[in-house]
Formats: structure tokens, sequence, C-alpha cells
């Protein structure tokens, strides 16, 4: 669940100071307070054993002032209306710092995927696009994959809205399978836009990737291409956790090794690495997940999910430098404490825009008809990713701020001039 101290006063209270440093006027603010829409909404599921069970879902659309608004779908059993909202607002930031024509937006399903048959999958995925069909559209809100979904899911979810439309729409929704209008390199970007972001870290540092030791939290979609990458650049990943245990290796882990094996539906740090060991100088140490968020390391990865860094915890992490991959993976209070302690932030809405930025570029594919290969995607995500780093890592110097600070400022001062160009009409949500 939320953690407390990561509500919504807690974090527009934050904003203050990046509202008093730009001048922002008190207009701005207040449209900056809350969400435009949330929808909330129970889906019915007729289970395969015949019986009806309902699920809470949302939609909530933060802003729309720059564009459209777009984010990914989530389903866990931790989604509730206040965490979507979050997640919505930093969808606002994130578009508006990697300078993209969007707004922001998030929706969840309160569930556990891992409790359904496939096809009960598809039908509650349906069932979420019936219940939303009437405020998404490609210039509307556009949802994309998240936590626990992925190109199938939004395979099953475009295919609905094109049958609730009769036409076809394929730029409702980012993060479709290749064969459905999506677009090459969107499940590597995250991982691989946040790489972007450490390197221009570490260049500008002059740290080099074989002089560090990395751990990362959280082993999907996002946690697995940067790891991945990461390693074939050098980088020592020595730790790598999921939502059951982490293994440790001070020799280094192959990453694509424990990938393998996790597609085989074994859980990390089974006893199968002593039979395979993921490196070969070394046995692996198996750990709790909560073990690798201390490990002195000298880069801390967070993969996984909102608040794992709280006041619990702060004091105890050993890092000089955090790359926050997951959305609100440190909360605002225990930020206080990192910071005291001299931990650099890469802050979320910069490090994991990577996946927005490709979506971006899915999204401009399926509207002008024409489609670009993985190297052109890639070239577009990566200059991207740069330039926009570049911007914050240069604010946060002039100011002599965090780099959050620095990426908030860059975010919120777009969206303030397009508040103002928009004129000063009651406009709303459309
Ligand atoms: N997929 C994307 O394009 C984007 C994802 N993100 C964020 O990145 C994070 C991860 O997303 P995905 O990789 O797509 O999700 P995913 O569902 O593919 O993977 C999540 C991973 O986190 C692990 N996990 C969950 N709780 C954990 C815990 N307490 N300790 C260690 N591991 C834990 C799971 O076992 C799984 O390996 C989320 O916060 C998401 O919002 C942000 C931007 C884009
Ligand atoms: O690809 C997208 O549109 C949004 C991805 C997302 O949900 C996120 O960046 O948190």
């Amino acid at each position: 669940m939320i953690d407390p101290s990561q509500t919504h006063q807690e974090i527009q209270l934050w904003l203050q100071g990046i509202y008093e440093t730009l001048s922002i006027s008190p207009d701005t603010q207040r449209r900056l307070s809350q969400p435009k829409l949330t929808i909330h909404t129970h889906i019915p599921l007729r289970r395969d054993d015949g019986s009806l069970q309902f699920f809470s879902a949302w939609r909530v659309q933060y802003d729309d002032t720059r564009g459209p608004t777009k984010g990914g779908i989530r389903f866990h059993p931790s989604v509730c209306s206040s965490g979507v909202s979050n997640l919505s607002f930093w969808m606002t930031i994130k578009c508006a710092v990697m300078n993209l024509p969007f707004g922001g937006a998030k929706g969840g399903i309160c569930v556990d995927p891992k409790t359904l048959s496939r096809l009960e999958l598809e039908r509650l995925s349906r069932g979420y696009i019936r219940s939303i069909c009437d405020i998404i559209g490609p210039e509307r809100d556009i949802p994309a994959p998240d936590l626990n979904t992925n190109p199938l899911i939004m395979g099953w979810m475009a295919d609905e809205y094109a049958q609730i439309q009769r036409r076809q729409a394929p730029a409702v929704i980012t993060g479709k399978p290749l064969g459905l209008g999506g677009s090459h390199g969107r499940t590597s970007a995250t991982g691989y836009g946040a790489l972007q972001v450490l390197n221009q870290w570490c260049q500008r540092h002059a740290k080099k990737p074989q002089q560090t030791t990395v751990a990362v939290q959280g082993f999907g979609n996002a946690g697995y291409y940067f790891a991945r990458r990461a390693h074939e650049m050098g980088y020592g990943v020595v730790a790598i956790s999921d939502s059951h245990n982490a293994i440790y290796s001070a020799s280094g882990i192959d990453p694509q090794t424990v990938w393998d094996q996790k597609q085989q539906k074994r859980k990390l740090g089974e006893s199968i690495y002593c039979t395979t060991p993921v490196c070969e100088t070394e046995a692996v140490e198996v750990l709790s997940k909560e073990q690798l968020l201390e490990l002195p390391v000298d880069i801390m990865v967070l993969a996984a999910m909102e608040n794992a860094i709280t006041t619990d915890n702060a004091c105890r992490v050993k890092a000089p430098l955090i790359l926050e991959i997951a959305n609100g993976p440190v909360t605002t209070k225990a930020e206080e404490i990192l910071l005291e302690h001299g931990t650099t932030i890469l802050p979320d809405v910069l490090v994991n825009a990577g996946g927005v930025t490709v979506s971006h570029l899915e999204w401009v594919q399926n509207r002008i008809g024409e489609y670009w290969d993985e190297i052109a995607v890639e070239k577009r995500l990566l200059q991207r990713m740069e330039r926009e780093a570049r911007n914050c890592f240069e604010l946060a110097e002039a100011q002599k701020c965090t780099l959050r600070q620095a990426a908030y400022m860059q975010g919120i001062k777009r969206i303030a001039q397009a508040m103002d160009q928009r004129g000063t009409q009651d406009y709303f949500a459309m």
C-alpha cells in the first residue's frame, strides 16, 4: 500500500519550493494541485468456474494542457485511487521534462494477475477498456503498459477499442505487439533510456562503468533491459532482486542467465544456481529482497515499485548514487534523510522516461502510417534522453539544487508556459 508519508499533500508541500523559484502563478498552482478527471469503476469478470467477481479499477487524467494525456495501466493488488493519482501527476511532469506533446494520466486494476487464467486475464483487460472507452482516444488519452502489463495485454485492449469504435485506431494505445502497430524498441526503452541517463551522469563525473558495482531492485521489463545492457557496457552488476528474493555475487552476475532461468518459472535464489551458477568464479549468495537495498554498492537501481525507500530504511542505504527507474521509489521524507547523508538521486521523472518517449514514437508512427526500424527508434530515444538529461544536469548546477528539483523545474516551467498560452478561460478536460 502507499506509504502514508507519500501523500498528495506531502508532494504538494515539496512543490512549493519549485513554485517559488519559478514564480508560478497561484492559478497554475491550483490547476496542478488535483487531477482533472478520475474514473473509478468496478469491472465484472466471469471466472472460468462460472462465478462472477468484480475488480476495482481507475483511470486518472491529471492534466492535458500540453496535449492528450498519456500513461500506463498497471495490474497489482496495491492499486488504489491515491496511488494512481500520484502516478498520473508524475506522468504529467515526466512528459513535460521530456518535452513530449502529452499531458499525464495513469490507470490500474486492483488485481493479482497471477491468480487469473490467461482467458480470465484477457476478459478483464477487455472489460477495463469497455469501462473507460468513452474517455480515451488517440487525441484524448493514450494508455500503455506498466507494472504487470505487457504487449499481449495492450494488443487485447487495442482490439477491444477498435471493436467498440468499429474502426481501426492503433494510436489509442502504445506498447502494442509489432504485428498490431507496435514500435520496435518499446519493450527495452525504459531500461535503455535509464542507462543513457546513468551514462551521461558517469561521464560528467569521470566515472568509468568498469569501476562501479551495481545492485538492481526489480527484475521485470525495466530492470532486465537495464541490467543486461549495463552488464554489456562493463558496469559490475553484483546483485538482483525480485518480489521473492535477492541474489548477490561480488564477482558479478550475468543478467541474461538470470533472465533465462526466470523464464523457466524459477524464482530468484532457488537452488538452481548451485548447479547452473550465474557467475563462474564464485557461488551466488541468496539474500532477502530487503537486504539488497542495504548493500554497499556504488549504484542502487530501483526498478520495482514506489516506496522502496522510506523513513524506515533510508538511513541503512549505503549506495552513494540511486537511479530511480520505478515511479516514486523514494518517499519525500526518505529523500531528506538520503540528502543529509550526501546521496545523489537520479530522479524517476527523467530516468524512466524512455518508455513514454518510445510510446510517443509509436503514436507518431501509427498516425503517419510509416514504421521505423529498431536502429532509427533507438537513435531517437537516446538523443532525446541525452538532450533532456543534459538540460537537467546543467540546470541543477546553475541553480545549485538537486537533480529532482531541476527536473521538476524543467517540466513545470513548460507546463506553466502552456497554461499561460491557453489564456484565462476556466477550461476543463475534453
Ligand atoms: N514498463 C515501463 O515501460 C515503465 C515502467 N516504469 C516503472 O518501472 C517499475 C517496474 O516496471 P516494469 O519493469 O514494467 O514491471 P514488471 O511487472 O515487468 O516488473 C516488476 C518487477 O519488480 C519486482 N518486484 C516487485 N516488488 C518487489 C520488491 N519489493 N523487491 C524487489 N522486486 C520487486 C517483480 O518481481 C518484477 O520482477 C514500475 O514502478 C513502473 O511503474 C516506469 C516507466 C515505464
Ligand atoms: O509509455 C507510456 O505511455 C507510459 C509509461 C508509464 O506508465 C510510465 O512512464 O510510468
